[in-house]
């Protein structure tokens, strides 16, 4: 059992139309550290999910109807329910997911501010009048929710994942139905279970957990549904996008990265290592804004990685729960047996290991984090997101080469470079084809800039003022008949 202050936060059932419901069939919830089952959640599929959809078709009327401080006051109910139960939502989310309390702890900092930004923002969804061409007819524009929404979200990050789209959707007057990943639902549970206690009314959020395809496929496919948000895999992304285009709804897909990591012979090397380490190392290296591919200039190669290798090995490989551990587990063996694909090939090709370089002696799926030099190219960690804590040093000479490198890539997701002359920063941050880029830092997420893609990295932004405009839809009034007043009055 999780030690709690709360228990009742550790749900197994799911919460749909209002109603926290069970089933006969359940899915086990296993800690990846120890691989002890923490929970069992329900089973479901497309009945009940039909069912929340139903629900939240008919819960919309009246949630649109509130105002925006009624509703901005709700979440800001909602995001101090969050922070007051920060312990135990961590407590839950390390139990699932693996990633040290300490980040776990960070990320429900992180999923709460995007609820209080929302909040905010619900008060500043402004219309506009246009000057019309016609002397007797107004033009106004209005914004309006655009319905009933659908999330699918992944393991990676629990919270923010879903806090990210269901902000912004409940600000602008939508209501959603959520599917969690199966490896990690008992936080997206804890969640709606706050969201409840804040008096957010039935119906307007719903949380499903059980068969993707079968609740997928009813989310992208019921015409009630009029937007999918998804966070996951590209490919996941590719099939749902095919599978919303019959009943054209709004899709918004964060998907996967490549980002590169550039470092610059006029570097400040030591401030390049620790943005190495956040940028590559956050969550195990699970998370699609990781640092893929670290190009150094040929000029510091040789230091970068003897002062890059030197600062992991000082990093606690071990369970989340433990006090002082900074690399987790993996999500599963699956995703450790990737990274093995990868250290393999890039070995095979000629590359070498200066630390780490397998599975740790902790077994299961921890992995030691790992530092690769003499990488190409031609390597399959060059081409496919690693996910994991593997770190492939790239050697380049002039700024043209490494643009072109780091460019080529069907992904543009996130991008870092460190430099300091400023001619170099301003033309390498414009010529980096990728959604995000950060400058002489390895941390960019935070809930008021606009976080997402370019290229095959997905649609739309999350986050800061243009994260509610994608649950939102723009009506066009003309206002004709405005003549000066008839000598023969109508009535
Ligand atoms: N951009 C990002 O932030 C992320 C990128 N990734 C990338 O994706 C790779 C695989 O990770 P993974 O977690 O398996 O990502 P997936 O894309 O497989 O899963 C993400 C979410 O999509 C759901 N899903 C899976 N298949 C379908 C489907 N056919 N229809 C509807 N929903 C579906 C999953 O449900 P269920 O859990 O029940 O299968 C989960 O909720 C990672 O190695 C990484 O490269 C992964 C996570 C986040
Ligand atoms: O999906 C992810 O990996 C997250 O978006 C990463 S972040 O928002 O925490 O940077």
């Amino acid at each position: 059992m999780l030690n709690l202050r709360d228990p009742s936060l550790l749900r197994e059932q799911c919460f749909v139309a209002g109603q926290w419901i069970s089933a006969a069939r359940t899915i086990a919830v296993t800690n990846p550290a120890s691989g002890a089952v923490v929970a069992h959640v329900p089973r479901l599929g497309a009945t009940e999910t039909r069912q929340a959809i139903d629900a939240a078709n008919g819960a919309w009327p009246a949630w649109r109807a509130r105002t925006a401080h009624d509703r901005s006051a709700l979440l800001a109910r909602w995001h101090a329910l969050i922070l007051e139960n920060q312990d135990d939502l961590a407590r839950i989310m390390t139990a699932e997911q693996g990633k040290p309390l300490a980040e776990a702890r960070g990320e429900i900092a992180y999923a709460a501010s995007f609820i209080q930004w929302f909040a905010e923002e619900a008060k500043r969804v402004y219309g506009e009048t246009i000057p019309s061409p016609i002397s007797t007819q107004r033009i106004v524009v209005t914004k309006e929710p655009v319905g009933v929404c659908a999330a699918i979200t992944p393991w990676n990050f629990p919270a923010a994942m879903i806090t990210r789209k269901a902000g912004p959707a409940l600000a602008a007057g939508c209501v959603m139905v959520v599917k969690p990943a199966s490896q990690t639902p008992l936080t997206a549970l804890a969640l709606a279970a706050l969201a409840e206690r804040a008096g957010i009314p039935s119906g307007v959020l719903s949380v499903v957990t059980g068969s993707a395809g079968d609740i997928g496929t009813e989310l992208a496919t019921n015409p009630l549904v009029r937007k999918l948000s998804f966070t996951g895999s590209t490919e996941v992304g590719r099939h749902l996008m095919q599978q919303t285009a019959a009943t054209v709804k709004k899709v918004s897909m964060e998907l996967g990265g490549n980002a590169p990591f550039i470092v610059f012979e006029d570097a400040d090397l030591d401030a390049a290592v620790e943005g190495a380490i956040v940028s590559k190392f956050r969550n195990a290296g699970q998370t699609c804004v990781c640092a893929n591919r670290l190009y150094v200039h040929s000029k510091v190669y040789d230091q970068f990685a003897r002062k890059l290798a030197d600062a992991l090995k000082a990093l606690k490989v071990g369970s989340g729960e433990e006090e002082g551990v900074r690399i987790g587990p993996l999500i599963d063996d699956a995703a450790v047996r990737k990274v093995e694909e990868h250290l393999a090939d890039a070995l095979e090709r000629g590359a070498q290991v200066i630390t780490g370089g397998g599975r740790h002696a902790l077994g299961r799926s921890f992995f030691e984090p790992t530092v690769l030099v003499g990488v190409t190219q031609a390597m399959r960690v060059a081409r496919e997101e690693t996910f994991g804590p593997l770190a492939p040093l790239f050697r380049f000479e002039t700024e043209d080469e490494v643009v072109a490198m780091a460019n080529d890539t069907e992904f543009g997701l996130a991008s870092y470079f460190y430099a300091r002359d400023l001619g170099r920063v301003w033309r390498v941050a414009e010529r980096l084809e990728y959604g995000m880029v950060g400058v002489n830092t390895g941390l960019i997420s935070n809930e008021v800039a606009p976080f997402g893609g370019v290229k095959q990295s997905g649609l739309g932004r999350e986050g800061s003022r243009h994260g509610i405009e994608d649950y939102l839809v723009i009506k066009y009034i003309n206002m004709a008949g405005i003549e000066s007043p008839r000598t023969n009055q109508l009535n």
